[in-house]
């Protein structure tokens, strides 16, 4: 199958958080089954470069219609890791900011990337069965295929959009409809595109719902939370309407990136059998990070530091745990100046404490050597949509203490009360989102550690042994790719 992916994010080149890895790892996925999968992406002047390899120019000519005027734009390919990708470059610098999203104008930004990658593939005869788009920021591409280009020959493709997270919809005036020769008139109705909270608002994630042949979420359970509580952001209603075409499925973990036993960046590789060198790394880590040799766990968060992922919880759980004979590490940062701004004081308050680091900042390699060295990771979110971190963290051998929302619910049962029979319990859940939540499961956690540690082991090793690969999920969404080609 030929398949398109349209999307704001591609790790290692491009990406801010879950949904660069998802792409590259469900396109990693597809590409190993026999597709032909193609990539097109902004060209930020952000990207990391090196990691593109055989950069150039592949189009120049491409002039994208865009309020009232032609846009000029210029097409480069590259391989991302063995990926096949397009990027444009557009004249006007909507991606020389250095920074990808944060922008004022991000709506625009993103609307005109929609235009541009759909009238790239008509003017370079790109007829791909299947366009996968990603989240609010390509919420216009179904739209426009279906109501422009289709009727200047697209006829072929059908859409499959996936909703990573309903926090961020892409809310914004109805210029913008305009700017891409849409009509605001027709489009901003209740069932198309009006926004349900802004009475003049157009809200693009909406239009990849109803638009869109198909919608996945990342997870089975975050789809039942979005359509029946207020995790939907009122969307409720929309998904309701398009409930036939709805589908939950669990996110994969890339094993070619996330694998103790093959992971370039940490220092003693591992695996289920050979569990121990895992400790080879707590030690490096903790050399790294100038923690000091005791006999104590290490409980790791690594985590964009957003509201949605409890940074209230994460706060109270680090003094919980130096105070009750844990070390602690985070990895983070922030889009918001004022949770950096916390953090940074709560580094310079812990500095010269031997038990914690926090490194404020993004480090992939770093990540890497977390996951390995650290006994403990976790994730006390307010919402997530399926959560990578905690699948991660089980694949190293590091137990997760989660909340039992969206993702981490369907991944993560605890060793005491989940329904499962022992060897197939893997972590820490809690259901609160209050301290006391919290410091239950650390309590257990750590209590087990430290009395049990057969059992902790027992708890690790059960981890490591779920295939949170993307050899099912690949499956489902050819499965649905099929499915919508033949509907
Ligand atoms: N400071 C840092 N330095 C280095 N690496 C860091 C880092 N902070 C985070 N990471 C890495 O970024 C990824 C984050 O994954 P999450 O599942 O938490 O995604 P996120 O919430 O961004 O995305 C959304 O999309 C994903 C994918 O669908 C959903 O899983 C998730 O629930 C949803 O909120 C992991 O690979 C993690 O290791």
């Amino acid at each position: 199958m030929y398949i398109v992916m349209i999307t704001p994010e591609c790790a290692p080149i491009a990406k801010v958080g879950g949904l660069g890895d998802v792409v590259q790892g469900l396109s990693n996925e597809l590409s190993i089954r026999g597709n032909t999968v193609e990539l097109i992406l902004p060209k930020y002047d952000c990207m990391r470069y090196e990691r593109i390899w055989g950069l150039e120019k592949t189009y120049s000519d491409l002039w994208v219609p865009y309020h009232d005027q032609w846009i000029p734009c210029d097409v480069y390919f590259g391989f991302a890791e063995g990926l096949k990708c397009f990027f444009i470059e557009s004249h006007n610098g909507f991606f020389q900011r250095g920074t990808y999203y944060g922008q004022p104008d991000d709506p625009q930004r993103f609307a005109f990337f929609c235009k541009a990658a759909l009238e790239f593939m008509l003017r370079s005869n790109k007829y791909p069965e299947i366009i996968h788009c990603h989240d609010w920021q390509t919420g216009l591409v179904p739209v426009l295929l279906f109501e422009q280009y289709k009727y200047l020959g697209m006829t072929h493709p059908r859409v499959c959009y996936t909703l990573h997270n309903m926090r961020h919809q892409g809310v914004t005036g109805g210029h913008i409809l305009q700017q891409v020769g849409l009509d605001p008139a027709a489009y901003m109705t209740p069932e198309r595109l009006l926004d349900h909270t802004y009475p003049h608002g157009v809200n693009l994630m909406k239009g990849g719902i109803v638009f869109s042949n198909f919608i996945t979420t990342v997870s089975p359970r975050y789809l039942d939370e979005i359509r029946y509580t207020d995790q939907g952001y009122g969307l409720q209603h929309t998904l309701y309407l398009h409930e036939q075409k709805l589908g939950g499925i669990l996110n994969g973990v890339d094993y070619k990136v996330w694998n103790p036993d093959i992971d370039p960046h940490i220092a003693a590789r591992y695996n289920l059998k050979t569990l121990d060198k895992k400790y080879q790394n707590k030690t490096a880590l903790r050399h790294r990070l100038w923690l000091r040799d005791e006999y104590k766990p290490i409980v790791a968060v690594i985590s964009r530091l957003d509201p949605q992922k409890g940074v209230e919880l994460i706060r109270h759980a680090l003094f919980y745990c130096l105070a009750n004979g844990c070390q602690f590490v985070l990895l983070g940062a922030s889009a918001s100046n004022s949770i950096n701004a916390d953090f940074w004081y709560l580094k310079q308050y812990l500095n010269d404490d031997p038990d914690c680091h926090l490194e404020i900042g993004y480090d992939e390699n770093l990540a890497h050597q977390i996951y390995a060295g650290a006994d403990m990771l976790i994730v006390p979110s307010i919402y997530e949509p399926c959560g990578l971190t905690q699948m991660i963290a089980m694949k190293y051998g590091t137990v997760p203490i989660v909340r039992h929302v969206g993702g981490l619910a369907d991944t993560v049962f605890d060793a005491n009360y989940a329904h499962k029979p022992y060897h197939e319990r893997n972590g820490f859940v809690f259901n609160d989102f209050n301290h006391e939540g919290i410091e239950a499961a650390l309590h257990r956690a750590i209590g087990l550690w430290y009395e049990y540690p057969q059992y902790s082991r027992e708890l690790m090793e059960n981890g490591m042994r779920y295939d949170f690969s993307w050899n099912h999920p690949g499956q489902h969404y050819l499965n649905i790719y099929h499915h919508i080609r033949e509907a």
